[in-house]
């Protein structure tokens, strides 16, 4: 998907929502385990019942690999049950991957051939030639940790290295590297009070931000100093949304709290795009 066909996604549904498919076999409605493919029964309901509120889904890859071949088998339904009937909600694979080169090339083979997942997440730390191999594939995107939402983002993104923080030095290096348009950057919505410097560096790129709900972050202040001209932001929200209740109703109150959100959303498109 183009970043134009998202941007166009988003003032049509009215929504920059991102929902995180982390799936937890220890909070999901009981009744669901007695399912083939418990993983799948649960997050096919939940796409069944958000798909037109939200403009991405994320699924954690953690929460499949520690389910082993079962939870990829699961992983594998799930993009492709969003690719089949979804086409237009974009992806991420949020497996926060990175390696020697050759080793990324097949890191981005899994996510966007293999399973044709739109982007990944992906940690900056081994450099350009660890991020390249990602950002070589045709419109897909790399979305590239930048300022995390966790109490540790502290102990390196935020020192100073030569008298600048490294978080905007991964921003300002990794904005010249080849194929820099497919870049997307992870800033946690527990930062906000860094976004506007950030979009100083990169006033142009889409910003995944991960932790209102659960982590506490607030979604008008990432509004705030974090949205674009073209609106240029995911917000996202796993926990907050799809345990919003573990009984017969999860996939109906999973959908209550994504259009809390939606409506939130569309008031601040309204303010700022009228
Ligand atoms: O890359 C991410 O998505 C991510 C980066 C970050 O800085 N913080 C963060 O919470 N995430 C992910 O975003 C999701 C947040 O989940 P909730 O806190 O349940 O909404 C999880 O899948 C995290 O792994």
């Amino acid at each position: 998907m183009t970043t134009k066909q998202l941007i166009s996604e988003i003032k049509k549904k009215q929504s920059f929502l991102c929902i995180g498919l982390d799936v937890d076999l220890n909070k999901i409605p009981k009744y669901l385990l007695q399912e083939e493919d418990p993983i799948f029964a649960f997050n096919k309901a939940i796409i069944d019942a958000t798909h037109h509120l939200c403009v991405a889904y994320k699924p954690n890859t953690a929460f499949y690999e520690a389910y082993g071949i079962k939870g990829w088998k699961a992983l594998e339904k799930t993009i492709n049950y969003i690719n089949e009937n979804h086409p237009e909600i974009f992806t991420i694979a949020d497996a926060k991957r990175g390696d020697i080169g050759n080793t990324s090339t097949m890191y981005a083979k899994a996510f966007f051939e293999d399973l044709s997942f739109d982007s990944v997440t992906v940690a900056p730390y081994m450099g350009k030639d660890s991020v390249e191999p990602f950002l070589a594939f045709k419109n897909k995107h790399t979305i590239l940790l930048a300022l995390t939402s966790n109490q540790g983002a502290f102990d390196f993104q935020t020192k100073e290295v030569n008298g600048k923080e490294l978080y905007k030095q991964v921003l300002e290096t990794s904005k010249t590297w080849e194929s820099s348009e497919n870049l997307m950057y992870v800033v946690g919505a527990t930062k906000a009070e860094y976004l506007a410097e950030i979009r100083n560096i990169i006033p142009e790129s889409f910003l995944l931000v991960p932790g209102v709900g659960a982590q506490g972050g607030n979604l008008q202040d990432v509004c705030k100093y974090g949205m674009n001209d073209s609106v240029g932001l995911l917000i996202n929200s796993s926990r907050g949304i799809i345990y919003a209740s573990n009984g017969a109703d999860f996939a109906l109150m999973a959908a209550q709290k994504g259009k809390q959100l939606q409506v939130q959303m569309a008031e601040v498109l309204s303010k700022q795009f009228q």
